[in-house]
């Protein structure tokens, strides 16, 4: 309908009125100081109350932006309100198609679940039976859903594992399907998703926190340095058993690790193969907290839905500031991961390693 071209009536305008009781999404502070102001016009004329004091911010706003309207006839403020609330149709819909509460569930992945409820983003690992190791399909979901997170309502995005295992890392399978170029081709294809995939975590723009349900392995390890927040279970345990793959590390580690827990301990970790102990990661800094297992959902839960409920512009800016300064260094460590991971993957020692793997000879 063509709102220029006709007055609002005054059904219009207290319709209108109750549309904005029921936004689900804060328009923010500018929108609803013209809403305001809008209305104050719409029903009594022009700004007729004595200005505030400088130090009552809150009034002096409102009076500002009321004021600023000067002899605007009450028919066009109706009419200007009305529009408004209107241009704020996608957070009136989204209020009238999602209960308060419910459980948004996002279809058309395979192997995650992904839901979005109290500000909070969810995706969840979906292959428990496998361990939630990563296949290619697995990538690529997880980045098609970082890149719906990153533009969704949700205030936070928590990445978590359904049942016993977080992540067993990269599904070693993911080296058997060969190419017609062969396994040159191969490794050339996995480097280039791998890059990619890395590249989502370094550019995710809303604070992205790790729920560590339990043993986390390879790549689900090593991105977590460039995560904002990570919590685990006493279950949990962190290993990076490159050296026994043939394979160098990845996911930024060689540059995140050393930093976090001191050149000598990410040795440990990402050359010998050290599996820490919940306790222990977090002692050296790569996880945020640890929790009882049997509390641990509860616990970290309500956390993380208290974070969901701070001011989200705030959030990203300050991510933003954190992440800036690292952004180009981190690409180019993940450039140079994936290159040399790329060479690694057609050694005789990665090779042996898979094969040994899926012919069921050795296991971590
Ligand atoms: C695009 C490419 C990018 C590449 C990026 C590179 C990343 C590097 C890494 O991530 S290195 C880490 C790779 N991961 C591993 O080496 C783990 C291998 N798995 C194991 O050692 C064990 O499975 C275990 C210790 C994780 C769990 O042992 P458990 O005895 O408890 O369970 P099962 O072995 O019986 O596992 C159940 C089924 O799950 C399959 N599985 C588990 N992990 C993987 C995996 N990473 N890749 C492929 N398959 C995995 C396992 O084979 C069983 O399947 P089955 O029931 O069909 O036999």
């Amino acid at each position: 309908m063509n709102r220029t071209a006709m007055r609002a009536s005054q059904k219009d305008f207290e319709n209108s009125i109750n549309q904005v009781k029921l936004l689900k999404k804060d328009p923010g502070n500018e929108v609803k100081l013209k809403l305001y102001a809008l209305y104050k016009q719409a029903t009594e004329g022009p700004c007729n109350m004595p200005k505030p004091g400088v130090f009552d911010l809150i009034n002096k706003a409102k009076w500002d932006a009321w004021n600023a309207l000067g002899s605007l006839p009450k028919e066009a403020a109706r009419q200007n309100y009305v529009d408004l609330v209107s241009s704020l149709s996608p957070s009136l819909e989204s209020s009238s198609q999602v209960e308060p509460g419910t459980d948004r569930k996002s279809t058309g992945f395979e192997t995650l679940v992904v839901t979005s409820e109290d500000g909070i983003t969810k995706i969840m690992f979906n292959r428990p039976k496998k361990k939630n190791a990563i296949n290619t399909e697995m990538y690529h979901e997880i980045m098609r859903a970082l890149k719906a997170a990153s533009k969704d309502d949700s205030i936070i995005t928590v990445l978590t594992g359904n049942g016993d295992y977080y992540s067993s890392g990269n599904d070693l399978t993911n080296f058997t399907d060969i190419p017609p170029g062969g396994v040159e081709e191969k490794a050339k294809n996995n480097a280039v998703l791998l890059r990619e995939f890395v590249g989502c975590f370094i550019d995710f723009p809303k604070p992205l926190i790790a729920v560590v349900n339990g043993p986390a392995v390879g790549i689900s390890v090593t991105l977590l340095g460039l995560f904002d927040a990570v919590y685990a279970s006493d279950r949990a345990t962190f290993h990076t058993p490159f050296s026994h793959l043939g394979q160098s590390p990845e996911g930024c580690s060689s540059y995140t690790f050393p930093k976090i827990m001191s050149p000598a301990k990410a040795t440990e970790m990402l050359i010998f193969g050290k599996k820490l102990t919940a306790g222990e990661a977090c002692a050296q800094g790569l996880v945020t907290e640890v929790f009882p297992d049997s509390t641990f959902q509860k616990e970290v839960w309500t956390r993380l839905k208290a974070f969901a409920k701070l001011p989200p512009n705030v959030l990203r800016i300050s991510k933003e500031v954190i992440r800036k300064r690292e952004r180009e260094k981190l690409h180019a460590v993940n450039a140079e991961e994936c290159n040399v991971l790329q060479g690694r993957w057609l050694s005789d020692e990665c090779t042996n390693a898979v094969v040994n793997f899926l012919s069921r000879k050795s296991k971590l």
